[in-house]
């Protein structure tokens, strides 16, 4: 027996020695490896020779399963990256959160769903309030889609300024890379089904873009505005998105952008406009904010923004945008806050690079650019010239017709449910409605009060017009009075400035 044993080792032995060699070149790289067990071999017990044999044959066997994974991953497997700050990387994601595997998966992250509601249903029960909604998280997911086997990977890590960066990526068992576009189609298709009718708002974190929220398409007649005003402005941005002014433009050499600034006292409408011109014409907005950004990231955000697009920037004055005093926008001068002109080095955003980037030479072409401010006269001359803005709105405060557009706004549609009783009754429901208006109008002074004072008011009373016009004496003197203390309390810290 013990003959038969030591015959068989010795035969082992010799393969082994034999094989190595050939192992480290069907295996280049494992010869470190072999060449240090090689010794173990020559133990003379034969239990110390068996475990250095299933020693080496472990070795082997993991040394052989990467080599076999790489191979597999090089010529056998398909693969797309998604970068974390591309749209297709919600694509992928909201598509990922729909699916079966993703509730099974071990490593999750667990968000709270936006769309949940946020406070009990009414009976005290707080069963479907701030649902959690999970996604597959650091690590590999498998699932068969379509009768492929996919893989979906994503991993989450502390990117730059604190903020966190995934990767994620999503591979198959094939080499025919359509597979993979095709999912990742379906992926946008669901996910063009989750944002039809909303507006999706971009902003910034560090220098890339990030997709912050979807909003419900604001409908351009919620807006109220001088009605001409609004056609004009629906008008020019229509003609601009046209094809053919775009290769007028490049025709003529002309950077192809549009510019506009609205302008006017607080709450007359102009962020509501830009977000509803957004909806209307299916724009994306971008929204930058002035006081995070440097030099460089303004030009990289600005060379990363897409074809057609909405660029909103609100109270442009407030990133003080000011001319030094011998009259150059130099570099060192900075859009620091409250209007007060800063050198470059705190890692604000000079006026000539302000400037250059509105200019267009480094931006995509197609975008469109909306700035609001509330003090035009604070502006810079070289920000509001023609080129980079080509079109100046002005709101104002109520008047009028901007009163009775207002009422008819918030009462007309309880106007239309009471309508299902139809007939006389709707005439005399309208004509009652009419004489509701007049006596509103009549009551409020013209260009006194914003429209979205106005609003306040409206909607404290919104299922009833008596009351609102009952109250309008008492909400005038209300609002009078605040102001009156906003006043003198801005003096009082204007004093201390000084
Ligand atoms: N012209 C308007 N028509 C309809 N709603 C309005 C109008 N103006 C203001 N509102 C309402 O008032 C609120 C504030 O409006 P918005 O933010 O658009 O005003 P704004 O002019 O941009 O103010 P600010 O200058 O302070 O940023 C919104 O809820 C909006 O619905």
């Amino acid at each position: 027996m013990a003959s038969i044993s030591n015959a068989n080792l010795s035969h082992v032995q010799s393969l082994l020695s034999g094989q190595i060699p050939l192992l480290d070149f069907v295996f280049p790289g494992l010869m470190p490896t072999t060449s240090t067990v090689q010794p173990l071999t020559d133990v003379p017990t034969i239990y110390g020779r068996l475990l250095c044999l299933c020693a080496l044959f472990l070795l082997f066997g993991k040394y052989a399963s990467e080599h076999i994974g790489n191979l597999l991953e090089t010529y056998f497997i398909s693969r797309i990256e998604v970068p974390y700050n591309d749209e297709a990387y919600d694509m992928l994601i909201f598509w990922v959160r729909s699916q079966p595997f993703a509730r099974t998966a071990r490593a999750s992250l667990a968000m709270v769903d936006p769309k949940s509601p946020t406070h009990s249903d009414g009976f005290g029960s707080y069963a479907n309030k701030k649902l959690l909604h999970y996604s597959p998280c650091n690590g590999r997911c498998y699932f068969w889609h379509k009768r492929h086997l996919f893989v979906f990977e994503r991993k989450r890590n502390q990117g730059e300024f604190g903020f966190t960066r995934e990767e994620a990526c999503i591979s198959y068992f094939g080499r025919n890379p359509n597979v993979l576009r095709e999912l990742l189609d379906e992926c946008r298709q669901y996910y063009l089904g989750l944002v039809k009718n909303k507006t999706c708002v971009f902003e910034h974190e560090g220098n890339r873009w990030k997709s912050s929220k979807s909003r419900n398409k604001r409908n351009m007649s919620t807006v109220i505005i001088d009605n001409k005003l609004k056609e004009m402005l629906l008008g020019d941005v229509a003609e601009f998105l046209d094809p053919k002014t775009r290769t007028w433009y490049t025709a003529r050499g002309f950077p192809y952008q549009r510019g506009y600034l609205l302008y006017g006292p607080p709450g007359t409408g102009k962020s509501s406009l830009g977000l509803s011109i957004a909806g209307h014409f299916d724009l994306d907005v971008y929204v930058l904010t002035m006081s995070s950004l440097n030099d460089h990231s303004l030009k990289t955000l600005f060379a990363e923004l897409p074809q057609h697009c909405i660029v909103l920037l609100e109270d442009v004055d407030a990133a003080g945008v000011h001319r030094t005093q011998d009259g150059n926008t130099d570099a060192s001068q900075s859009l620091g806050q409250n209007g007060s002109p800063q050198r470059s080095t705190d890692g604000k955003v000079s006026l000539s690079t302000f400037l250059n980037v509105l200019d267009g030479l480094a931006s995509p072409e197609g975008r469109v650019l909306i700035m609001t401010t509330n003090h035009i006269e604070r502006l810079d001359p070289a920000l509001v010239r023609p080129g980079r803005v080509d079109k100046k709105i002005e709101f104002q405060l109520a008047d009028e017709d901007m009163l009775s557009q207002l009422f008819f706004f918030v009462y007309d549609l309880q106007l239309e449910a009471s309508a299902i009783d139809a007939g006389q009754q709707k005439i005399t429901r309208d004509n009652e409605m009419l004489v509701f208006a007049e006596e509103f109008v009549a009551k409020i002074p013209k260009r006194e009060f914003s429209p979205a004072e106005i609003m306040s008011l409206l909607l404290a009373y919104k299922r009833s017009p008596c009351q609102a016009i009952a109250s309008v004496d008492a909400w005038m003197e209300k609002i009078r009075e605040e102001r009156k203390v906003m006043r003198s309390n801005s003096w009082m810290l204007h004093d201390d400035d000084n």
